[in-house]
């Protein structure tokens, strides 16, 4: 029978069948953070209940943790007692902490791709939504809500509902400028944010093939902006390269045996999904959004729409509360739009290529009088590379901040925020009403777009920065 993707490595994990058609699932990676961790470890304690498997668990520190060059732990004494509580129970639990002094410190999603930890074919589970990253190598990977991480803790187990399958298949030639991040844009612009609930997303067709494995989990990271908890892309020689001599991944003959499991993976020829979707990506420009959803979302040089063009009168009131947290009136020109600050970050967009892209834009630039720019680099190693390769100095020219990595300002847990009344174009996934702060307006980007409008001041793509720098 013609298997998917989905379906042979969700049938590879199934422990058993429960009454009621639930799966029990195997969990061969956990990845911790300290925000939803920390409670976890002492609800478990609370029932006397012991960590089944330890060694399976690997945690690090971002949400709540410092971004300030010099940083120890948080920037509070209550973030601070959070770190230092992460740092305890890894020490009695015998979990892996990747600490902030350790090298390979980072943001969750950022490093279990980097070490290794992310495979293809694995089942992946984290505390935190944007876990469908690691679908990026074809591997099960999903977020968790708080009860379901004490279940895993307890169990290396999870009890979950089959969901239904769809494929997106990205056809057509990226035009100029067109990265990962503004192709996902887009398709959620399409479908809308709830168009993938309760569906397992996989992504496919040539405009997939020709991403490298940071632009895919670039793209994996909003399958839950999508409303799809699982997004994945086929392993492939380009997943198989990438993965290859990292801390974690295996080696000599687990490793050829694993590369054959790897290539059996794809999805077979006739495999039939619930739902298929063709996108056309070769007439598509980059991308920001205007709204409060990812799904508000139009071309740099495009303009705000207009509420009372839409028929349904729901949408319309939405469009409408939307455009008056964002201040903006409909038919306004996005490329006319000022703005206070821009934050380079976040799982979506803090890896190398992404620092690479802004810091080509910025190189011999400087950022426009009343911006407040940062780059917070996703890892430790990407921080080490991106200065071994001097893009520090060129976004520290160019008067950027450059930041310890973490979460920072992609959600303000650890009090990196935008002030309110506000307005910041973000690398990151979510531009809902307060995600940057209080009043904060939120403009999402790719890392190009979020430097070129850091250049001018307001939103604008690199071809609007006139002749080179
Ligand atoms: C704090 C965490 C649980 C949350 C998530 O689940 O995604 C955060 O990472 C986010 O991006 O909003
Ligand atoms: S960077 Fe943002 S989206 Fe990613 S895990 Fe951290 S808070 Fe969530």
């Amino acid at each position: 029978m013609a298997n998917t993707l989905f379906d042979k490595i969700w049938d590879a994990h199934e422990v058993a069948l429960l009454p009621g058609g639930t799966s029990l699932l195997h969990v061969d990676r956990h990845l911790m953070h300290e925000l939803t961790g920390v409670e976890a470890i002492r609800t478990l304690e609370r029932r006397r209940a012991a960590i089944r498997n330890p060694g399976l668990t690997f945690a690090t520190l971002d949400h709540v943790t410092s971004t300030r060059p010099g940083r120890r732990a948080g920037d509070e004494p209550w973030s601070t007692a959070m770190v230092d509580a992460l740092r305890r129970q890894a020490a009695d639990k015998g979990i892996r902490l990747f600490d902030i002094d350790d090298g390979r410190q980072g943001i969750v999603h950022v490093i279990g791709p980097e070490l290794g930890l992310t495979l293809p074919g694995l089942s992946i589970v984290c505390a935190d939504s944007h876990t469908c990253t690691h679908g990026a190598f074809g591997a099960l990977a999903w977020g968790i809500g708080s009860s379901e991480l004490v279940h895993v803790l307890a169990t290396q187990t999870i009890r979950q509902t089959r969901p239904r399958t769809m494929r997106v298949n990205f056809a057509g030639a990226a035009g100029l400028g067109l990265t990962a991040k503004d192709m996902i844009l887009h398709l959620i612009g399409l479908l809308g944010a709830s168009a993938g609930t309760g569906y397992a997303v996989e992504y496919a067709g040539p405009a997939i093939a020709a991403l490298d494995m940071e632009a895919r989990m670039t793209l994996c990271n909003l399958s839950i902006e999508l409303g799809a908890k699982i997004g994945m892309i086929a392993p492939d020689e380009t997943t198989l390269r990438y993965v290859q001599g990292r801390e974690f991944a295996p080696t000599g003959a687990a490793l050829e045996q694993a590369m054959a499991y790897w290539r059996s993976l794809p999805s077979d020829a006739g495999a039939v999904f619930d739902m298929e979707v063709e996108v056309d990506i070769s007439q598509v420009k980059p991308q920001v959004t205007w709204g409060t959803s990812p799904e508000q979302v139009v071309a740099v040089d495009g303009v705000v729409p207009d509420p009372g063009a839409q028929a349904d009168p729901q949408q319309r009131s939405n469009l409408a509360s939307a455009l008056a947290y964002m201040q903006l009136r409909p038919g306004q020109r996005m490329d006319q739009i000022r703005i206070d600050r821009v934050f380079i970050g976040s799982c979506t967009n803090s890896r190398i290529s992404d620092l690479q892209a802004a810091a080509a834009v910025l190189k011999g630039r400087h950022v426009a009088a009343g911006v407040t720019a940062w780059v917070v680099p996703g890892s430790s190693q990407v921080k080490r590379q991106a200065e071994r390769e001097g893009l520090h100095q060129v976004f520290l020219d160019a008067g950027f901040e450059w930041r310890e990595p973490g979460c920072s300002m992609c959600v303000g847990a650890n009090g990196d925020m935008v002030a309110p009344g506000q307005r910041c174009v973000s690398t990151s996934n979510r531009n809902f009403v307060g995600r940057q702060g209080p009043g904060a307006m939120t403009h999402l980007a790719s890392p190009a777009v979020a430097a070129a409008s850091a250049v001018m001041g307001r939103i604008a793509c690199p071809e609007m920065m006139g002749g080179p720098a």
